[in-house]
């Protein structure tokens, strides 16, 4: 008789149920509209609830949030640019690195001080932004390798063989079901390492799924993903919310979260800095500042004829409309003229400005 708590196919009726209270697109939007566009707000029926939470390497704050709620059920984004401790703060909430201050729970349970299959066991998995999976060992087998609390783990189930055996064919059924959901079934007994990029990420998703999650924390699942298999990506993660999870996601492209998020949260330099649907995310001030102090480091690109490319040619063309806007607004273009460095004053090389 199989083990219902230790079972990865326990809670066939709990994903049933939880499937069933799925909300829909009017049901979300609703639950969004009375929520204040602001860092740290309330929402109204939050699973992940985080207080304080604070992590530093080094002088360096990577992770400073004060308060975030995460709406049960719903997908919410998270973006900001690179170094904004989107990644720290899901390896602080998982259990993949300790923070120096700071609390969260999941529907009242403290997940702080677990160890990250402790965390998996309460219901919050993650996947990586460089996928993890074991190159040497066949897609079914790392699938299998989600599964949590096995009985064949513990010492005097090595005298009850039955009862492993018993869980290892639920297991690989289950592994199975997963690589059918995302369509990897047919690559079942290939190596991993034969994956393309964007197969790799289906791979950790499923992965991810057999301990049935609650809440599933996703980091970048579109790098690195032909975009031939973008919309089958984006697919599966809206199907995750149709069955009931919770998602959140990391992402850079806009496209994508505010094709499938509900709730945006914007990070910069640690914080969390806005929060907003994802309707009201480019009408915020805060935002946009954030994405553009994180060019103004950005290396100029130019072709083999000198032209501006890519960000750069975007960047010179906005420079181009200011100039244009500055001169029929009556504004002077001219720069203050420079002479060569003085050399003849003892050796200081500052240049001198000409009125
Ligand atoms: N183990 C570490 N040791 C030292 N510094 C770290 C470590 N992990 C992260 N950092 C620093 O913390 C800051 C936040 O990094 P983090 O990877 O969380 O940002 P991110 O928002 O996920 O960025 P990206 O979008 O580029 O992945 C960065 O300045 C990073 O260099």
């Amino acid at each position: 008789m199989p083990d219902a708590k230790n079972s990865p196919n326990k809670n066939s009726s709990t994903l049933e149920s939880r499937a069933a209270k799925a909300l829909d697109a009017d049901q979300r939007a609703a639950l969004f509209a009375g929520v204040a566009g602001e860092p740290g707000s309330p929402k109204p029926d939050p699973t992940l609830v985080v207080d304080g939470i604070s992590r530093t390497f080094g002088g360096l704050k990577a992770v400073d949030v004060a308060h975030l709620e995460i709406q049960r059920g719903c997908i919410t984004g998270l973006i900001g640019p690179n170094g904004a401790g989107k990644t720290t703060l899901f390896n602080l909430l998982t259990g993949f690195d300790r923070p120096d201050t700071g609390t969260w729970s999941m529907d009242g349970q403290e997940l702080g001080k677990m160890h990250p299959h402790q965390v998996a066991r309460k219901g919050v998995v993650r996947t990586f932004q460089l996928t993890k999976a074991l190159s040497k060992l066949t897609v079914l087998d790392n699938v299998r390798l989600g599964a949590t609390g096995q009985r064949g783990e513990k010492i005097l189930n090595t005298f009850l063989p039955w009862t492993w055996k018993a869980q290892e064919r639920e297991v690989t059924e289950r592994a199975n079901e997963l690589l059918a959901r995302f369509k990897l079934d047919a690559k079942a007994d290939d190596l991993a390492g034969s994956l393309s990029g964007g197969q790799r990420k289906l791979l950790e998703m499923a992965r991810a799924l057999m301990t049935d999650p609650s809440v599933v924390m996703l980091d970048e699942p579109m790098a690195g993903v032909n975009p031939a298999l973008t919309q089958s990506l984006l697919g599966h993660i809206k199907s995750l919310r149709d069955d009931g999870m919770t998602v959140v996601f990391v992402e850079h492209d806009m496209d994508v979260i505010r094709d499938i998020s509900d709730w945006v949260v914007v990070m910069a330099q640690g914080s969390v800095i806005a929060e907003s649907t994802p309707e009201e995310l480019s009408n915020n001030g805060a935002v946009v500042d954030a994405y553009l102090g994180s060019h103004h480091d950005q290396a100029l690109e130019f072709d083999a004829d000198g032209n501006p490319v890519g960000a750069t040619a975007e960047l010179a063309e906005a420079l181009k409309k200011a100039e244009v806007e500055e001169l029929a607004a009556g504004g002077d273009l001219s720069e203050p003229e420079f002479v060569k460095p003085d050399t003849t004053d003892g050796g200081s090389h500052r240049a001198k400005e000409v009125n």
